[in-house]
């Protein structure tokens, strides 16, 4: 039986880490980008594909599929692994932050977040408990405890009742996970633009003793230098030993610099999304295949590329898919970009193995 769950470090460069998590269903070479996987589909990708660019782990979206198809629905058909043929581990997200941002008519309380589907308008109420059950329907790997994020910028008062929640959350989603070999559950540091309430987060969350610990509540509209600086303050607080988890981050030079401040674990849609609107990232920087000055340009986008949708299509020929709004543009460059970023991913991996990092980061470009 492989390990049920363990991080071990590998390497460190200054305070940037090179790990590996070992879980039943594979291992996941840190730092690590999780490419996102919302209704249990990397949108325009096939699972084959995701794995071929080298994802050792994808994240799922508990409040998608909670409405749609349905949790039990999704245990009934045997997990979402086998659902959506991924093999590999998922860490899904424990929907509260998608309650916040997408539902409608939303009630939060001590109990938990009762809301309206934004699809149908059904009813449905969150707790931590349902969460975590829903959750484990799915049979994911790594569970995330519900929390409140806090939109920024917001009063003092408001980010304090919130992380103070979130804490009151983590310690029931603990109870309710209870201890499943193979599986882990994360709690999530929250406190906002708060310095002094991410470190009382963190060093609550601490005490708790979780297997991994997500950084929430960033990348909500605060400049990138109020992210850092959060980061600065919290990822000291936290466990050496154990992984930290960036929700939502970001573009690589968010990646770069939240590497080299502790991170091991991102999330984003941006590679996905920006491939279906046209979008490239290149070791050259981002180039927007809507643009008329692709229509005749017969190179690649990366000679060099590995990655077929690099190296083997012109410029000319993704503009006139993207103009034409042909699904194969969404494909091409999706798969372009999330191999950009898992590469970005494997070359920090490198360089903090060869203690390089700090030098080598300023090379590694957007
Ligand atoms: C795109 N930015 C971004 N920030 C996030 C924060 C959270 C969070 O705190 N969940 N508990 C989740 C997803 C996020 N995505």
């Amino acid at each position: 039986m492989a390990e049920n769950f363990s991080f071990k470090l590998t390497a460190t460069d200054g305070r940037a880490r090179r790990g590996l998590v070992s879980m039943p269903r594979g291992e996941i070479r840190t730092p690590a980008f999780m490419p996102v996987g919302t209704g249990g589909t990397v949108k325009a990708m096939y699972m084959d594909q995701v794995r071929g660019v080298g994802a050792d782990i994808i994240l799922g979206n508990t409040y998608h599929l909670m409405l749609r198809p349905g949790a039990e629905r999704v245990a009934r058909l045997g997990g979402l692994h086998d659902f959506a043929r991924w093999p590999y581990p998922i860490l899904t997200d424990s929907g509260g932050f998608q309650v916040m941002s997408l539902s409608k008519l939303r009630k939060l309380t001590e109990q938990g977040v009762t809301f309206r589907s934004h699809i149908d308008g059904a009813p449905y109420e969150m707790s931590p408990e349902r969460s975590i059950e829903i959750q484990g329907l799915l049979d994911s790997d790594i569970q995330m405890q519900l929390d409140e994020c806090t939109a920024l910028p917001a009063k003092p008062n408001e980010i304090e009742r919130a992380m103070e929640l979130s804490l009151r959350w983590a310690e029931r989603c603990k109870t309710a996970f209870g201890d499943q070999p193979g599986k882990a559950m994360f709690g999530i540091v929250q406190g906002g633009d708060s310095a002094a309430l991410r470190v009382r987060s963190a060093q609550a969350l601490k005490a708790m003793d979780l297997k991994g610990y997500a950084v929430g509540g960033l990348a909500v509209g605060e400049p990138q230098s109020v992210m850092l600086e959060m980061l600065d303050i919290t990822c000291p607080e936290l466990p050496a030993d154990k992984p930290r988890y960036l929700m939502g981050v970001g573009t690589p030079d968010d990646i770069l610099k939240s590497v080299a401040r502790g991170i091991d674990m991102f999330d984003c849609v941006m590679p996905t999304r920006a491939g279906r609107h046209g979008l490239a990232y290149t070791r050259r920087g981002k180039v927007n295949l809507r643009n008329a000055r692709h229509a005749d340009d017969p190179r690649p986008l990366d000679e060099e590329s590995d990655c077929p949708a690099a190296r083997d299509y012109s410029r000319a020929y993704l503009h006139h898919l993207v103009r034409s709004q042909e699904g194969l543009g969404a494909m091409l460059l999706t798969w372009n970009n999330l191999s950009y970023y898992q590469k970005l991913m494997q070359d920090i991996r490198a360089a903090i193995e060869a203690q390089a990092f700090e030098a080598r980061a300023a090379e590694i470009t957007e």
